[in-house]
């Protein structure tokens, strides 16, 4: 089939490129010149494990293409994805300019058996304005319209998309449904097909991201409670996860969810509640907590630091294999750092040449140990895996205090507790040696005890 992605961003680019290794004839187009031309010149603009290899092969085989002229793609396209961005509004609903925009540049020039796929994530109702939308722009000419919500994870985006736990086909007339479900034919052995009314799919999505966004806050809270009581978060979290209707996924404490999904999705969620008069009070504590975690594991930090330190941070990114820093826990974690005076120095494999942009006042360095010289504490922020085998010895030697926080509980506690570390995990009592940082901090083990993370 032929088919144009309009937005070629973490899911146009994703989608798009797995799309056309199913053989179909695929143009990503976008409004953003720059970005065109860097596709066109092989240089793909976002880091996504595997995803430049795939354009590349696809490109070779003639059946991925770049283009800023919406006009153009969709011309002979059977299907019209739209998967620009929805970003939030400040009272958290979803801004569907882009979305709006993207109807009016492609609508007039569709084919008039061609089915508009809303792939961006849109408020439930949002199906059916773009087909009012669509038509109007069509000079009244009929459209079909449909809701096909992507679940990929960025970081693991390719596997996501080919093998997913479901397709949801949102569709409101046949040939929208038919056409769908020929397009995921390839997929039909490896997943569950799931086709109901555009609503319902759009609904899917936000309710699935809030459901996995409320087991991450509700395991972040049972970690303070495991810190107060002595108890060990990854233990209850088994515990807890081993009982099939609960599951072990997404169980795993940490600073807070983070991304450009969860935090505007549940925004959004909670935003169409108040909006129907059906109030959505579970996700609007959530949103709320979520925030409060980040800013209070900032000044947890601090507290167990004192004035003045040098702190190193290991990740920007808001997970591990992205390079993307959307509402990332670790920038909101090094900002209150800054703010509470301390220096910060921060390493992250792929996510520099955006962060440096965006974060002044902190150094950035190119490895962890060049980050790490001089630190009086390490913070692990993002749970890359050379984090995760870091060298405590070689650490020892450069730092000049001995504190390690453990955001995603991934370091090797053995090795930093052999070399002398006080180690803060999420959800476990400090453990280790205390002693004071050299430099600037002022930790004693009555703050430690106070403090956990
Ligand atoms: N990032 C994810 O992991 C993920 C996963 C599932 C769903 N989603 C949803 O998918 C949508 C896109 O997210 P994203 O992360 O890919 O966004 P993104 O910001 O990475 O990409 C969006 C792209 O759309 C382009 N664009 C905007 N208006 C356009 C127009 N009129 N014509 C052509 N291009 C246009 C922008 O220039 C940008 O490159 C959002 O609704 C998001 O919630 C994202
Ligand atoms: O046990 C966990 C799992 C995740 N996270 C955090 O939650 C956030 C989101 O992580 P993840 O869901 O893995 O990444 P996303 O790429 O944001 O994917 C989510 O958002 C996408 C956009 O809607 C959906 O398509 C995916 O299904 C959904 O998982 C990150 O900050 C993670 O660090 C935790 O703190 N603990």
């Amino acid at each position: 089939m032929k088919i144009a992605m309009i937005g070629a961003g973490y899911v146009g680019l994703t989608t798009g490129a797995c799309l056309s290794r199913f053989g179909n004839s695929v143009c990503c187009v976008d409004i953003n010149q720059a970005r065109v031309d860097s596709l066109r010149a092989g240089n793909i603009p976002i880091y996504e494990p595997g995803l430049s290899d795939l354009i590349k092969a696809n490109v070779d085989a003639g059946r991925l293409t770049f283009s800023s002229s919406a006009e153009t793609a969709v011309a002979d396209a059977d299907l019209v994805f739209l998967a620009v961005g929805t970003p939030p509004l400040p009272d958290g609903d979803t801004d569907l300019q882009f979305i709006l925009g993207a109807v009016d540049a492609v609508a007039p020039h569709m084919r008039s058996d061609a089915v508009l796929v809303v792939k961006s994530t849109v408020p439930t109702g949002a199906a059916q304005l773009v087909r009012k939308r669509a038509v109007a722009a069509r000079g009244g000419r009929a459209v079909s319209v449909a809701s096909n919500p992507e679940f990929l994870r960025e970081g693991s985006a390719l596997e996501d998309f080919m093998a997913p736990d479901r397709v949801v086909i949102g569709a409101d007339d046949g040939v929208a449904e038919d056409r769908l479900r020929r397009l995921y034919a390839p997929l039909a052995d490896l997943t569950t097909l799931l086709v109901t009314s555009t609503a319902n799919a759009e609904l899917i999505k936000y309710a699935a991201n809030a459901f996995l966004a409320l087991k991450i806050g509700f395991i972040n809270d049972i970690a303070d409670l495991c810190e107060a009581t002595g108890g060990d978060c990854a233990a209850v979290s088994k515990g807890i996860g081993l009982d099939s209707r609960i599951g072990e996924a997404f169980l795993r404490p940490g600073p807070g969810f983070g991304g450009s999904c969860f935090p505007k999705d549940t925004r959004s969620l909670a935003a169409t509640g108040r909006r129907y008069g059906a109030p959505q009070p579970l996700v609007e504590a959530l949103v709320e907590r979520n925030l409060e975690r980040q800013v209070a594991i900032g000044r947890r930090l601090s507290a167990v630091l004192g004035a003045g330190s040098r702190v190193t941070v290991l990740g920007a990114a808001f997970k591990a294999g992205t390079d993307d820093l959307r509402e990332s826990p670790a920038l909101a974690i090094v900002d209150a750092l800054l703010e509470d005076g301390h220096t910060v120095h921060i390493h992250d494999p792929k996510a520099r040449e955006v962060g440096e942009r965006l974060v002044t006042g902190a150094k950035w360095s190119s490895s962890p140990y060049e980050a790490a010289a001089g630190a009086d504490a390490v913070v692990v922020a993002t749970e890359w895996p050379e984090f995760a085998a870091l060298d405590f010895e070689r650490l020892a030697r450069m730092m000049s205090g001995r504190l390690i926080f453990d955001l995603r509980n991934i370091v090797d506690r053995n090795a930093a507790l052999a070399e002398g570390f006080t180690l803060h995990s999420v959800g476990q009592r400090p453990q280790g040696p205390v002693r004071r940082p050299r430099s600037g901090g002022r930790a004693a083990m009555a703050d430690l005890a106070a403090s956990p993370l």
